[in-house]
């Protein structure tokens, strides 16, 4: 279970997240959504402590992640939180001076320390799971944004996180190659993988998605099953929202 209680960050005098209270299961998928600018990767940043909250708390399979009143977290401490949530971005970020396999064997050798045949044996089963085992020596240059979107999941899952943190998992990419990764995020979600995702894709989020949260200007206007949210939302905003997504585009938000 991860639990955002009265979540409040500001960058200066800009309150960009407006005590916002949230519960999200263990196995299910949260989809941010709403205009930009409403404070959803900042949110989904929060959670890895990315970017640290100016007030509430997070806590994490019941840990609090947050500053205790009167404790100061360590950076130790923070990096220990970021083993347990996996963060997938919208322009990939792979190294590019490593292969596929080396980047997924990358921080189990260095941050967690496994000896090389372990963390190249959990490579090479992720990046079967993600469909990439027969690239596992190329390139990041030599491989679609797809592929590279995949490579960075199996990367991301690597040191078994407790939840997968997707920012715009899908925006890079054209529909074809976006398809590719929205299946395997489906595939993920089958399998009990926590995510949770800031989204503009409606296709990933109505796909896969438990629930939905629908953030304007740093503030839930609305959440609840993604088939009510997006089938028959109870706000006005939302429902205005959601309307001008089926009307405007085919799938993106
Ligand atoms: N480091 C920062 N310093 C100052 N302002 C920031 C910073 N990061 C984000 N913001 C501001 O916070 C607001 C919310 O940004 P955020 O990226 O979280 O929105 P979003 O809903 O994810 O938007 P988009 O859909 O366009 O990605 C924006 O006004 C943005 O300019």
């Amino acid at each position: 279970m991860i639990e955002l209680s009265h979540i409040e960050k500001r960058f200066g005098d800009n309150v960009i997240l407006k005590d916002i209270s949230l519960l999200i299961p263990e196995g299910t998928v949260t989809a941010l959504v709403g205009p930009s600018g409403g404070g959803k990767s900042t949110l989904l940043r929060c959670i890895n402590l990315l970017e640290i909250p100016t007030a509430g708390i997070i806590r994490i399979g019941g840990e609090t992640i947050t500053f205790l009143p009167g404790k100061k977290t360590r950076w130790q401490d923070i990096q220990k939180i970021r083993r347990q949530t996996g963060m997938v971005f919208q322009n990939f970020q792979l190294f590019p001076h490593q292969t596929a396999i080396q980047n997924v064997m990358e921080g189990l050798m260095t941050v967690l320390r496994w000896p090389a045949e372990r963390a190249r044996n959990r490579a090479v089963e992720l990046l079967t799971k993600v469909g990439m085992a027969h690239k596992m020596d190329a390139w990041p240059s030599t491989l679609s944004g797809g592929q590279q979107q995949r490579v960075a999941i199996a990367r991301a899952l690597a040191p078994s996180p407790r939840v997968l943190l997707c920012d715009e998992p899908t925006s890079a990419l054209d529909p074809e190659l976006a398809a590719e990764v929205v299946d395997v995020l489906g595939k993920l979600a089958n399998e009990g993988t926590t995510m949770v995702m800031a989204t503009h894709d409606l296709r990933l989020a109505s796909k896969i998605a438990t629930s939905v949260v629908f953030l304007e200007a740093g503030n839930i206007v609305e959440t609840g099953p993604s088939r009510s949210i997006f089938g028959a939302p109870t706000q006005e905003r939302t429902k205005q929202f959601i309307s001008t997504l089926n009307a405007g585009h085919s799938y993106d938000i």
